[in-house]
């Protein structure tokens, strides 16, 4: 699905009110709709439905507060008892929210203007006993910090017992850099309209905006498609397609040989764990190239991988070249880093490896760290082949020689910029991973917990995307599928374990599990 930012937002509904007449009172009518239904589905229901239930609606001067109006009428045409709180004088209310008001005060339903502290207490009775909140301050229309005296109440808001719900994007949250200044509503729900946006998946967005729910409020889907925009969240439909397919006659030989070089004396792990990635995401033939040193333990460790020990008794030494470029004769593709030490060494194997192998390559960890010393290394790699790399933030900032805060405000931008200029596919890790294409398009992972905050999981990363790509998959599929099916393990684990105490070689398990969950989802829709 494709991820908006407020301007590209607003074309497309422009168009679809030009185009085909749509009156904008009737996509505020469609938003409101969705909201309700959402309310429905979130409110535990007794014998008597909404009736009775208390809601309480904030609303600001914009169309986000015309859409919170017009849910407030319709939850008292439901029975609900609700009290609108207007966090502007009324006659700032312009076109569709002013229509809206004036609907809203033909009800039943109370309103308040706030206007300072002196409805302090009744406002936070009215949320005390709330069964929902309904956030509807401001929507993609706000830039910058909440006004003060809405910051205050958002805190309020933030402490209430009942379901909270935010309108398009949590308020406070910038739609398009998911920047929050001091604080914004902290949903539970988010139901959002149109396509997604961009700050629901950057800066503190995600942890803000709670379930996202997005309705098309009758939108032509040919203008959600539109070519113009390069920046996706992956879903279940999207990845499934990437999964190759295996033939009744397959066998390792088509199932693609992967040739990892990671580890070091004290890092066999990273090898073994890396390995493990690339068996669970079935890989064909699975060649490991290690430091003497360490070659036996990694063998003993994974017994169903090729271990070739090279040159270099703690680290791979210059000479490792030569068994790299000899075991890569028919590989399908190749990985280096995880677990290889900052060894200097390594500089001229990688810049070999750069240089003559010709199957896609995938750098991760050390072999970051080493190209970050000499990042003219990668234009090396002039396209050929495919490359694919793999940083955190903080390998991302030694890259591109900036701090980690930089990268962190502007994920997105700089991710496609590296992609576009390194002629990599270059995934930057994180609570949302982004994965950025040489073409310019950028896809957002929504999958994984912070339970994949532990030593090891990137390796194993690593080694799920050498083995998809050794499988004939693409390099940016390859990527996506690593990405999504590792985060999809995690998240299955989490359903045991919560957020936390899963290990790496446990996602690893896991991913063979997921990716028949979602193989086996795809025929029961072709079931019907
Ligand atoms: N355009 C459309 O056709 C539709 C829009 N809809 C709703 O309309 C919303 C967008 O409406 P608006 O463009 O009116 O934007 P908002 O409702 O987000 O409000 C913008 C208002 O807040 C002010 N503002 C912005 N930042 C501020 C700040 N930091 N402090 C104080 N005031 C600030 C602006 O000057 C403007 O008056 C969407 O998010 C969505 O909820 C929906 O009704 C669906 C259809
Ligand atoms: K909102």
């Amino acid at each position: 699905m494709r991820v908006v930012n407020a301007e590209q937002m607003r074309q497309i509904e422009e168009k679809a009110i030009h185009h085909y007449g749509i009156p904008s009172l009737l996509l505020m009518e469609n938003a409101a709709w969705a909201v309700v239904e959402e309310i429905r589905r979130c409110i535990p229901k007794g014998k008597e439905g909404l009736n009775g239930r208390k809601a309480v609606i904030l609303v600001g001067k914009g169309n986000n507060g015309g859409d919170g109006l017009a849910v407030a009428r319709h939850l008292v045409f439901q029975g609900m008892d609700v009290t609108v709180l207007v966090f502007a004088a009324l006659k700032e209310l312009k076109g569709d929210a002013a229509l809206n008001l004036h609907l809203f005060q033909g009800t039943t339903g109370k309103l308040f203007v706030i206007e300072g502290e002196k409805q302090r207490r009744l406002t936070r009775l009215a949320l005390a006993q709330a069964d929902v909140v309904i956030d509807a301050l401001f929507g993609i229309g706000m830039r910058g910090a909440l006004p003060g005296l809405i910051e205050e109440y958002v805190d309020e808001v933030n402490c209430a017992p009942g379901w909270v719900v935010s309108i398009d994007i949590p308020s406070g949250v910038e739609a398009n850099t998911g920047k929050v200044y001091r604080t914004a509503v902290r949903a539970q729900t988010t139901v959002t309209f149109g396509l997604p946006k961009w700050g629901l998946f950057l800066g503190e967005g995600p942890e803000y905006c709670g379930r996202v729910v997005v309705d098309p409020i009758s939108i032509p889907e040919s203008y959600l498609v539109e070519e113009g925009i390069s920046t996706f969240v992956l879903m279940d439909d999207d990845v499934r397609d990437m999964i190759p397919i295996r033939h009744l006659k397959g066998h390792k030989g088509t199932h693609g040989k992967g040739i990892l070089v990671a580890g070091s004396k004290g890092m066999s792990g990273a090898s073994v764990l890396a390995g493990k990635g690339a068996l669970r995401s079935g890989i064909g033939l699975l060649q490991i190239v290690a430091p003497q040193g360490i070659a036996k333990e990694v063998d003993a460790s994974i017994t169903e991988a090729t271990v070739w020990s090279a040159p270099g008794e703690d680290f791979l030494n210059e000479e490792a070249w030569h068994v790299v470029l000899k075991q890569s004769e028919k590989a399908k593709a190749l990985a280096a880093g995880p677990g290889l030490g900052e060894n200097i060494e390594f500089i001229s194997v990688l810049e070999e490896i750069l240089k003559n192998i010709s199957c896609p390559i995938v750098l991760d960890a050390d072999a970051l760290n080493l190209i970050a010393l000499e990042p003219g290394l990668l234009s090396l790699r002039n396209g050929r082949g495919g490359l694919l790399l793999t940083p955190h933030p903080g390998e991302m900032a030694r890259l591109c020689q900036c701090s980690v805060e930089d990268i962190e405000r502007n994920r997105l931008d700089i991710a496609v910029a590296k992609a576009v200029e390194w002629e990599a596919v270059v995934v930057l890790k994180g609570s949302v991973t982004i994965i950025a294409s040489p073409d310019g398009r950028a896809f957002f992972n929504p999958t994984g917990n912070p339970g994949l905050g532990a030593g090891g999981t990137g390796d194993v990363l690593t080694g799920s995307i050498l083995a998809w790509l050794a499988q004939g998959v693409s390099p940016l599929e390859a990527a996506c599928l690593g990405v999504y099916l590792h985060g999809k393990a995690a998240d299955e684990l989490a359903k045991e374990f919560g957020w936390s105490g899963f290990t790496a070689s446990e996602v690893a398990d896991q991913i063979p599990k997921v990716r028949r969950a979602l193989e086996y989802k795809g025929l029961e829709g072709k079931r019907g």
